[in-house]
């Protein structure tokens, strides 16, 4: 007789440790179930992740999937997995049904990295169940210290529970009365317990490799060759002796009565780890009437061919057995510590299963979707760098931390409030389901004509549709795109200018609603529409992207404004471009937003809670900034972009350096500095190089490569195409949280901008009460240009007869890894742009040292934060003008060119409060002002 069958006679079932699609697609699942009396499938993430990574098999199940709709990574995994789940359950359907659901089931395991979470757990155990859609599957649920309470839960619910990961006897009592109050709760709430099926998967041969490693360890090789091999059965033994005990007496009786079933003990982790051993050791030691033994295809087959079946081997020998266990112990064995240990170490194994499944399909889905060619390559630029990042990355992927990210677990960061700032990690899916509002309001701009488009809003409010309006341009038969988030007369002016007032449309973007320049904008705009419309039309042309409860709302209420779109409140303003604040400018502009936010689904998946961090495209990039910040002082992040998509670099600027910037911290990223030969960098720098695919700029890449060769690192980032675009927004987001994490930030607050804000404040209302702002006294005046410097600062410079004389005193002040950044409170045109530029790039290339450039008051909410509370490593030039005509701002005393000098001084102050090296240069006339500047530069840096 086959001797599988023989364990059949016995009282035992055999199931099969094991699936893959061949198994079932070829009929072999079936013929173990006609030949061999195979009675049930054990599965495991192990398992899995061999069928699924090491094979081919599913290559073709996997292209299919995606064809039709990109999906996530557990996604894939799980339409792989339960289609084989369901497939063998249909195999052994009609074992179930002829036993009567004591047999017949396919065991599928919960989410490991759920182990150690009870609700979680439950949960995962629910739907599984719901999805598989199968009667006779079995949940798989370990004997964690969080898994035991989910089993009694589960089982109340009428599931079917296989516990796994179970080493210990003690344990298993646990488990048992854990199974037993779970069909008393059910039996409780009129469910039906003679549908529950379970088994207690009691692990073996992993317990004598932990034991005979310890034995090993001894040193007294009789000892160890009397106990070798010995302990897994005998403990198996134990547990079997309790099984008989515990299914016993009236309490189990009751139940008996009513129809529940044992909950058998199951064998698993049978094929021997040891070769020395018998490959049917725990097969032949462990027959028992009322078992289950899960064997893989090796050990069944080995069993087939020469195993002996002995009736009723697990009961004998008890004494002996106990006898083993004490000998350990008495040689300082524990079997506690050992089945602990176990069981952590089980999880810990499945979890890394898991993440070697999930980081394959990864691989897979990239591949179909983007061809072979990486979207990010991180090239560590030195070795050092290289074994610190790759460290980083498997320290981040041994604690889950990516799970943490996505679950919102604020310690992962400060433990502040970070938990209420993460509204930005779903909001792709969030706005595609409310896509129709964004389109209807698309077909009203249309429909209405407009010519223009003015976005009024600073900061996160106001970048990201800056970039979307650069990188796009116009829509043909779409309004013209404008800006405005300066206070500059002349910027003001020169958009009315460009603008017919009756024909444009204004957005007014602010998340608090609270923030003095869009406010002021609407006034004023408000008012020069009335002029044209009158009055009570102006509210016609005026949208607001507000959160709700804002004062804005409110204001735009009352002056009747066409549309109100809200934020999400827990996405603070430089994480929500992927919202309203970047979809309602993107509608308006005539982009297929639809289009914008599917492509960036594509990152936010690639970027998942269930993507490992070796193929976590934004993580690595967060791990490539950390580490490259904290452990290599390489916190320059210099941006490179291709021109096309070259205003990403003005976003990325505020989003790192208002979310990292902080507590003497963080990142200085810079945008638009022109690239250089390599020897015109210092050792502080960490190039992000975005190249817009068959759009790359030759001088780029030449610049790159020279780059790359002197051992710079550089993240290189591959864009598709213009739609792309969004999925950078995303990525970026999470590597800048990835990074915040790894400085030790919240990099969702910004407590320093703040100040600069509260001494603008009152220096306006000064103004309003005085009508003039307090006199200040320069430290040296020449040729149309003044220079002012707080006591301390001046001090330092010391006393020169020469503009130059002081630039050089101030750029003298600079140390190695200290950058220089450049503030105009000027006109931000082509051509103050490009002064502005040509004078950093000088700076850059006579000092080497790392140059920003950001326009006041823009630049307030946005690398302000880092300047004011990063790092002290910043040399400062303010520049300021005499504005030659200025607007009043409606209802005030004061004009948008006082606001400006309030909110230069007020920075400048908080600068020298915190320390910084300032310095402001104001120029009467600006562009003989640059000229002269320009010239004291050169000078100064001969
Ligand atoms: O959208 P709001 O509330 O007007 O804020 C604009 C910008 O100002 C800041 O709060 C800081 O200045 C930024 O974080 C923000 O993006
Ligand atoms: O349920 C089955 C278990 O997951 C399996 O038997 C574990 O076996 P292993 O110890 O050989 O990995």
């Amino acid at each position: 007789m086959n001797p599988l069958k023989q364990l059949e006679a016995l009282g035992q079932s055999l199931w099969l440790d094991y699936i893959k699609r061949s198994l079932i697609d070829k009929g072999e699942l079936r013929t173990l179930v006609e030949r061999d009396g195979l009675k049930g499938v054990t599965s495991n993430p192990s398992i899995f992740e061999k069928a699924i990574a090491e094979t081919n098999e599913y290559t073709d199940a996997l292209k299919h999937f995606q064809v039709q709709a990109d999906h996530s990574i557990s996604a894939i995994y799980e339409h792989l997995a339960f289609a084989d789940i369901r497939a063998a359950a249909d195999v052994l359907r009609p074992v179930y049904d002829n036993t009567h659901g004591r047999d017949g089931y396919v065991s599928l395991e919960c989410s490991p990295y759920l182990a150690n979470d009870t609700e979680a757990t439950v949960r995962e155990a629910l739907r599984l169940c719901t999805a598989v859609d199968r009667p006779n599957l079995m949940v798989k649920v370990p004997a964690t210290p969080a898994g035991i309470p989910a089993i009694r839960q589960l089982i109340g619910r009428g599931l079917n529970i296989n516990i796994t990961l179970l080493f210990s006897v003690n344990v298993y009592e646990q488990v048992v009365e854990a199974y037993i109050s779970g069909l008393e709760d059910l039996k409780k709430s009129d469910g039906d317990i003679t549908k529950v099926g379970s088994v207690a998967s009691f692990f073996v041969s992993r317990i004598d490799t932990a034991v005979d490693k310890q034995l090993d360890k001894l040193g007294d090789k009789e000892v160890a060759d009397e106990l070798h091999g010995k302990a897994a059965i005998a403990n198996a033994k134990l547990a079997y002796v309790q099984y008989k005990a515990l299914f016993s007496g009236p309490r189990w009786e009751r139940l008996a009565a009513a129809g529940a079933k044992t909950q058998r003990l199951l064998w698993a982790s049978t094929s021997t780890k040891n070769p020395a051993y018998k490959d049917t050791m725990y097969v032949e030691g462990l027959v028992g009437r009322d078992t289950v033994n899960t064997m893989p295809p090796a050990t069944i087959d080995a069993f087939r061919d020469h195993g002996q079946a002995t009736p009723d081997a697990i009961e004998q020998d008890v004494s002996g057995a106990r006898a083993v266990l004490a000998a350990l112990e008495k040689h300082g064995i524990s079997l506690k510590d050992v089945t602990d240990e176990l069981v952590t170490d089980g999880v810990q194994l499945f979890a890394e299963a898991f993440d070697k499944l999930f980081g394959a399909i990864a691989r897979n889905r990239h591949a179909l979707t983007d061809g072979k060619r990486a979207d990010l390559e991180i090239v560590p630029g030195f070795p050092e760098m290289k074994s610190a990042y790759e460290n980083e990355l498997e320290v981040w992927r041994k604690n889950g931390f990516i799970r943490r990210f996505w679950a919102g677990d604020k310690s992962l960061w400060t433990g502040a409030d970070e938990d209420k700032w993460l509204g930005w990690l779903d909001i792709v899916g969030h706005e595609l389901a409310g896509v129709g509002l964004l389109q209807g309001f698309a077909a009203d701009v249309k429909q209405r004509d407009f010519t223009d488009v003015v976005l009024l809003g600073m900061g996160g409010s106001s970048l990201g549709p800056e970039v979307l309006s650069e990188t796009f341009g116009q829509q043909t038969g779409w309004p013209h795109f404008h800006m405005l988030d300066s206070t500059d007369p002349a910027q003001i002016k020169a958009i009315e200018r460009a603008i017919d007032l009756g024909k444009t449309l204004f957005i007014v973007s602010s998340k608090s609603g609270s923030t003095l320049e869009p406010n002021i904008f609407m006034d004023y705009f408000f008012e020069r529409v009335g002029v044209v419309r009158g009055k009570h039309k102006a509210g016609d042309q005026f949208v607001a992207v507000t959160d709700p409860g804002s004062s804005l709302e409110r204001r735009a209420k009352q002056l009747g404004f066409a549309h109100i779109f809200y934020g999400v409140p827990s996405i603070g303003g430089r994480y929500s471009v992927l919202s309203k604040f970047g979809l309602v400018p993107a509608a308006a502009m005539g982009l297929d937003v639809k289009r914008l936010l599917e492509t960036a689904l594509f990152m936010e998946r690639a970027c998942g809670s269930d993507v490992p961090p070796s193929e976590n495209s934004g993580v690595k990039l967060g791990i490539a900034l950390g580490i490259a910040a904290t452990s290599f002082g390489r916190n320059k992040v210099t941006i490179i972009a291709s021109p096309e998509i070259a205003d990403l670099g003005a976003w990325l600027e505020q989003l790192l350096a208002e979310s990292t910037g902080k507590h003497g911290c963080g990142l200085i990223p810079l945008a638009d500095e022109p690239p250089n030969t390599p020897d015109h960098y210092g050792s502080d720098r960490f190039f992000a190089y975005l190249e817009l695919d068959g759009r790359a700029a030759q001088s780029q890449q030449d610049a790159v490569a020279a780059l790359e060769k002197a051992g710079h690192p550089i993240a290189k980032i591959h864009v598709k195409d213009i739609w792309h675009i969004g999925q950078e927004f995303f990525r970026w987001e999470i590597a800048t949280a990835v990074a915040g994490k790894i400085i030790g930030i919240d990099p969702f607050d910004q407590p320093d901008v703040e100040a600069s804000k509260v001494k603008s404040s009152a220096l306006t209302e000064v103004y309003e009460k005085s009508h003039s702002l307090p006199k200040e006294e320069p430290v040296f005046r020449e040729n149309g240009v003044a220079l002012y410097a707080d006591p301390r600062n001046a001090a330092e410079l010391g006393r020169h007869n020469t503009l130059a004389g002081y630039l050089k005193s101030h750029f003298g002040r600079m140390k190695a890894g200290d950058y220089v950044a450049l503030l105009p409170y000027i006109q931000r045109d082509e051509i103050h742009t490009r002064a502005m530029t040509a004078m950093r790039t000088r700076i850059r290339d006579k000092t080497h040292a790392a140059t920003s450039l950001g326009f006041g008051p823009r630049f307030q909410h946005s690398t302000g934060q880092a300047y004011k509370g990063g790092p002290n490593s910043g040399v400062f030039l303010q520049v300021t003008c005499d504005d030659p005509s200025d607007i009043d701002v409606p209802g005030h005393s004061y004009s948008f060119g006082i606001v400006k000098a309030a909110q230069a001084r007020g920075d400048l102050d908080v600068l020298v409060e915190r320390n910084r090296r300032a310095l402001r240069v104001h120029v009467k006339d600006v562009d003989a002002g640059l000229v002269e500047l320009a010239r004291a530069i050169d000078e100064a840096l001969e």
